[in-house]
């Protein structure tokens, strides 16, 4: 399978000297579905706008869809949600901001229009859309920002922390939403109780900025000393049971943990 983005020797220093990011090679392939993990201050952020084209790194290169290393020709490929959503209201109202995606692909006005509707359906926002971004809440603008990210339909999604400010039914929806997209996908988040749900494949940042590892989510994510030694802890479900059970048949979410429990009753 061809590759999206493909990262080489790639390293990032801040003007102040700061190192966030360092000995980056890491290909991400069509469809793949990755979370990015890391304790704070690990480099996730840098590495979303590094990956994302949006800053190009100090040392080493990027190439996207193996064809071009200058990210302006393949912008509207690349869905970037940055970790703070002002970064994408900057329209007179929300509607304006979701269907600004679809007007720069060149949809007619019923199919942009369309696209607008079924977005603010999921994600709670009909009511918003005619509202200015600057009076919606936390998790509204969080909502509207995701909504405008997906309506371009981009081909690669990297999204910083997608559930920050969101509600427990809009996290379902997001997610929703994030398993009907057919292209790659790249969540960086410090949580890892949602990598579960929405990954195939962890890949976790290192304290000093490079990669520590690469792999399935069961193999990371029940590797209790691989995660505290950069910072982090396993899923809860991974708490709860692995003194219990082995880790190949340990539950990562709770549905799953749920239905572990009702059979062993049963
Ligand atoms: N603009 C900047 N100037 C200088 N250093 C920066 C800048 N932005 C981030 N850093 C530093 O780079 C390193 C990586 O930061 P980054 O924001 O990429 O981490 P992160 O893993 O996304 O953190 P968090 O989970 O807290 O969002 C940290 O040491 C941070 O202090």
């Amino acid at each position: 399978m061809g590759s999206v983005i493909d990262a080489c020797g790639v390293r990032h220093e801040y003007p102040d000297g700061t190192t966030a990011i360092k000995n980056i090679d890491v290909t991400i392939k069509q469809q793949e579905q990755i979370a990015v993990i890391g304790a704070n201050g690990s480099g996730k952020s840098t590495l979303q706008l590094v990956l994302g084209g949006l800053v190009e790194p100090t040392v080493g290169s990027i190439t996207f869809f193996e064809k071009t290393t200058d990210a302006e020709t393949v912008r509207e490929r690349l869905g970037v949600l940055l970790q703070n959503p002002d970064d994408y209201l900057f329209n007179t109202t929300v509607r304006e901001d979701i269907e600004y995606g679809p007007a720069q692909l060149g949809y007619n006005r019923t199919t942009a229009e369309r696209r607008v509707e079924s977005l603010a359906d999921t994600l709670g926002l009909i009511d918003l859309l005619d509202r200015p971004p600057f009076r919606l809440s936390g998790g509204e603008k969080q909502r509207a920002a995701i909504a405008s990210v997906l309506a371009f339909d981009p081909d690669v999604l990297l999204l910083d922390e997608p559930f920050g400010a969101v509600d427990a039914t809009y996290r379902e929806q997001i997610l929703h939403l994030l398993s009907n997209h057919t292209g790659s996908m790249l969540i960086f988040t410090p949580s890892v109780d949602l990598v579960p749900k929405i990954a195939n494949q962890v890949i976790l940042i290192g304290q000093d900025g490079g990669i520590a590892a690469r792999g399935s989510v069961r193999e990371i994510l029940t590797n209790r000393n691989l995660l505290s030694t950069h910072g982090l802890r396993p899923p809860q479900t991974v708490q709860m049971f692995e003194t219990v059970l082995p880790d190949a048949d340990i539950p990562l979410t709770v549905e799953a943990a749920r239905e572990f429990l009702l059979k062993r009753e049963s």
